[in-house]
């Protein structure tokens, strides 16, 4: 039993989140542009656009690939996607290996995780010959599986680590924004071009117990949910033809829902595994008074809805998604949570935008770099993404954690006093004109 438990850690060394070049900033005035030049947007398309983007939550300084910089959002190269990888790959695994001495050589297991782009040879051999990984490696590569598959990885990772004594895997997450820029006039389908921006993350995980000494965290518990099944929220997030034979990401409006579905069968399944009896035995009871109160009339608004656990009795740090200001105040309120534990990912909003599948890792970066993380906390990390899924796990923070990592040159300014853009300043002109046409 000793040998198994052993072979079963999971430890986290070390993970970089990108920080892609400064010339690649998505401002108000270069996204005013991209917005200006398609010809198919009209002024209802402008006010949508206006109400979205003032209200996503998201800064000046997220990140977009050069195809669209240069004005080739139209027509992009399979050169353009696999130029975007190839700056994320040299730049943040090259820094992982290099903050933590690790050579690609030591990397026994290697798994990659992009939902939108699926080039052959896969990207997973395309980081294992670019940085000269030996030919024994156990490469996996994930696409098509959405925001989540961050944690899908990380469970891949660790359960063929479990067959591996004494290895190193290197878990690699990123999204390919420069061939997807939805071009079109499906609302649902322009909702991700305001939303999903730039970035990825690159994390070495380890069962060595001599790293494991010197390592970060280590790996609680996992647990994964998907509600694909269920016609509408397989439905939510969905790659599809936009009726005039233009291809985008449709994000419906039931997506918040679909994610609160997952979301509560997820913790169903992990509270049990990660909360102290007390706080299971004490939520049990007041549902149970709960559902009594139901049958007599008007004791339910006396004494509230109904029972919420309460997750801060097994966790200290909530790592959310970012996925929208919707899906964050959606798990706020689903957990009981305050602003304090859900500014690490608006603040992530902010700052990044939604990247994905690695948003998650600036979340906890944003955590690192404000100095919450001490010895022995635990840290709960939620995603959500197509499917649908619910992917969670939770980490014990075994070492020292005050690297700023990706957000050094700006986590003083954090929290800002206010994250509103500048975009209702310049453009609310598309509110003041007459009718639904600009020549009018
Ligand atoms: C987009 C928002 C910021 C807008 O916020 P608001 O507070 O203004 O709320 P709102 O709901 O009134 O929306 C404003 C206008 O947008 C419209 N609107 C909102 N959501 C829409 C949708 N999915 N499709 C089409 N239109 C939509 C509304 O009808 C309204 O238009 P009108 O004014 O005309 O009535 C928010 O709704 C949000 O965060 N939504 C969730 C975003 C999301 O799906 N994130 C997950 C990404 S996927 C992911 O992360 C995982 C993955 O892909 O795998």
């Amino acid at each position: 039993a000793v040998a198994r438990r052993r072979q079963s850690r999971c430890y986290l060394l070390d993970y970089v989140c990108h920080k892609p070049c400064d010339d690649r900033k998505v401002s108000t005035e270069m996204a005013g542009g991209l917005i200006l030049r398609n010809q198919r947007l009209g002024l209802p398309e402008y006010r949508f656009l206006l109400r979205v983007i003032v209200r996503s939550g998201i800064g000046e300084d997220s990140y977009c690939p050069r195809n669209i910089l240069e004005g080739r959002e139209d027509a992009p190269t399979h050169e353009d996607a696999l130029d975007e990888m190839d700056a994320f790959f040299d730049a943040a695994i090259a820094e992982l290996f290099f903050k933590t001495g690790v050579a690609p050589a030591d990397v026994d297991v290697l798994v990659v995780n992009v939902c939108m782009f699926s080039p052959a040879p896969s990207l997973a051999s395309r980081i294992a010959r670019r940085f000269g990984m030996r030919d024994d490696v156990a490469a996996y590569n994930l696409s098509g599986m959405g925001c989540s598959a961050g944690l899908v990885s990380l469970d891949i990772a660790r359960n063929t680590l479990r067959t591996r004594p004494a290895s190193v895997a290197l878990v690699v997450s990123t999204e390919s924004i420069a061939p997807h820029w939805y071009t079109g006039t499906d609302r649902s389908m322009m909702l991700g071009n305001c939303l999903f921006r730039c970035g990825g993350s690159a994390a070495l995980l380890t069962n060595d117990p001599s790293l494991g000494r010197r390592a970060k965290m280590a790996l609680r518990d996992l647990v994964r949910a998907n509600i694909a099944a269920d016609d509408e929220a397989h439905a939510s997030a969905m790659k599809r033809d936009d009726g005039s034979g233009r291809v985008g990401i449709s994000l419906s409006k039931d997506l918040p829902k679909a994610a609160a579905r997952a979301l509560t069968l997820n913790l169903r399944r992990l509270a049990p595994r990660i909360l102290p009896v007390s706080e299971l035995a004490r939520f049990a009871v007041h549902s149970m008074f709960c559902r009594k109160l139901i049958l007599l009339p008007h004791a339910k608004q006396t004494h509230g809805g109904a029972a919420k656990i309460n997750f801060k009795t097994g966790v200290e740090h909530f790592c959310v998604h970012p996925g929208g200001t919707a899906v964050i105040e959606g798990v706020k309120g689903s957990l009981g949570l305050d602003a304090y534990d859900v500014e690490p990912a608006v603040m992530t909003l902010h700052r990044w935008g939604n990247t994905s599948t690695s948003s998650l890792w600036y979340v906890l970066s944003y955590m690192e770099a404000k100095g919450r993380l001490k010895r022995g906390d635990r840290v709960l990390m939620l995603t959500f993404g197509s499917g649908f899924k619910c992917n969670s796990c939770v980490w014990e923070v075994k070492g020292y954690m005050g690297d700023k990592g990706a957000w050094a040159e700006c986590i003083d300014e954090y929290p800002p006093e206010t994250t509103a853009n500048p975009y209702m300043q310049n453009y609310s002109w598309v509110n003041d004109i007459q009718g639904d046409n600009l020549l009018v």
